[in-house]
């Protein structure tokens, strides 16, 4: 199942020109929420025209962000458990469609990582992997096992060669699988819900197999910009705890979200952040904020602790004031995951808040 995607590094390079994401773009001006839900309908009504839009990603940073919004609106409406209309679904996918599908969202993700935000969020944690020396200690341990020659009848001594192991990274939410693609030490196994090329394997994390034996076992689990993406708010604490299965003992987790998730949240703060890391099994090794995103390298706890405390996280409100977005990370032990039932309204207008947050910055 393991694979490495070094050879993709040279598509990586052709297919990123210098874009900057809509959803990173600093608005010029300070928008409202009526401008908001203007460029959302805009996008709509376009959508709603008879012919299909051109499925490649608008090159105006307005329409790519009118365009996502878009995509944002649908998604939810898609996973709330009050859409019962037949008619009402089949509307929304073919909107989904009109606007060029998800793969056209995706797309304008993958843009995402171009330079213009100064790399993709793989160039920190690779500097984090290098400082820290992740995975070296397994290398180690082979390196001073007793390697014996082998000796030819000449009397030759032939040395086995020592293999160095790769890293083992899993990419969950990888979309075309080229974050890691440029570092052939790293073996990188990627996923996401909708793959954008053929080396990513279609699957939901919550379903990926976990890892049998110790050798399957990942050193890292990337969840970069995908638990802000979840709809559900349980869900995105169950990738705190499930992220355990995939990973050896002393294993990483690497998380990336939109700054204003911390910064300008009602429910979420660093500290609140980091509380919830250590109740779910992990310490912090390092964090780094850049001016939009919020970079997170944690390591599995020892003992006890090591699939957290068990203990129930709510909804609190961590800072008050107008203008804040309604991001939040729910985390329930031992519940199930949910399937299909995002609270849509709820999210929506989390969406719509964490949209203006990032605005009016
Ligand atoms: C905003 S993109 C992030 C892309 C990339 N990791 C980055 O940092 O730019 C989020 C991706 O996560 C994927 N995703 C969300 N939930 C997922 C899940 N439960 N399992 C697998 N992929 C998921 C989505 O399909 C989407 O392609």
């Amino acid at each position: 199942m393991p694979h490495t995607n070094s050879q993709y590094a040279k598509d990586r390079k052709v297919s990123r020109p210098g874009k900057k994401p809509a959803f990173l773009n600093k608005a010029k001006s300070k928008k409202s929420k009526s401008s908001t839900t203007a460029s959302l309908s805009s996008a709509k009504s376009a959508a709603v025209d008879s012919a299909p839009l051109d499925p490649s990603i608008p090159a105006n940073r307005q329409e790519q962000t009118a365009l996502i919004r878009a995509f944002h609106a649908i998604e939810k409406k898609l996973a709330s458990p009050g859409l019962t209309d037949p008619e009402e679904r089949k509307k929304l996918l073919e909107e989904r469609e009109r606007l060029g599908g998800l793969k056209t969202y995706q797309e304008a993700s993958v843009h995402g990582g171009d330079k213009s935000r100064g790399g993709e969020s793989s160039k920190w944690l690779v500097k984090q992997i290098k400082e820290l020396k992740i995975g070296l200690d397994v290398n180690k341990e082979k390196e001073t096992k007793k390697v014996e020659p082998m000796i030819l009848e000449d009397g030759t001594k032939v040395w086995p060669k020592v293999e160095r192991r790769k890293l083992r990274l899993l990419d969950v939410g990888a979309i075309a699988g080229t974050a890691y693609a440029g570092y052939p030490w790293i073996s990188t196994t990627s996923i996401d819900l909708n793959p954008q090329a053929p080396h990513v394997l279609k699957y939901n994390f919550f379903d990926f197999p976990v890892p049998q034996t110790e050798e399957e076992k990942f050193d890292i689990v990337a969840l970069s910009l995908v638990i802000n993406f979840e709809g559900s708010l349980v869900n995105r604490g169950h990738m705190l705890l499930h992220a355990h299965d995939y990973l050896l003992p002393n294993g990483y987790l690497y998380i990336v979200l939109p700054l204003p998730c911390l910064t300008n949240s009602r429910y979420l703060s660093h500290d609140r952040f980091s509380s919830i890391l250590d109740s779910t099994g992990w310490d912090v090794v390092r964090k780094h904020d850049s001016a939009k995103l919020t970079y997170w390298l944690v390591r599995r706890k020892e003992g006890d602790g090591a699939k957290g405390d068990g203990k129930v996280w709510k909804r609190e409100e961590v800072r008050s004031g107008i203008g804040r977005n309604n991001f939040v990370i729910v985390v329930k032990p031992g519940t199930e995951v949910e399937r299909g039932v995002a609270n849509a309204e709820q999210a929506d207008a989390e969406q719509a808040d964490a949209e203006e947050a990032k605005e009016q910055e």
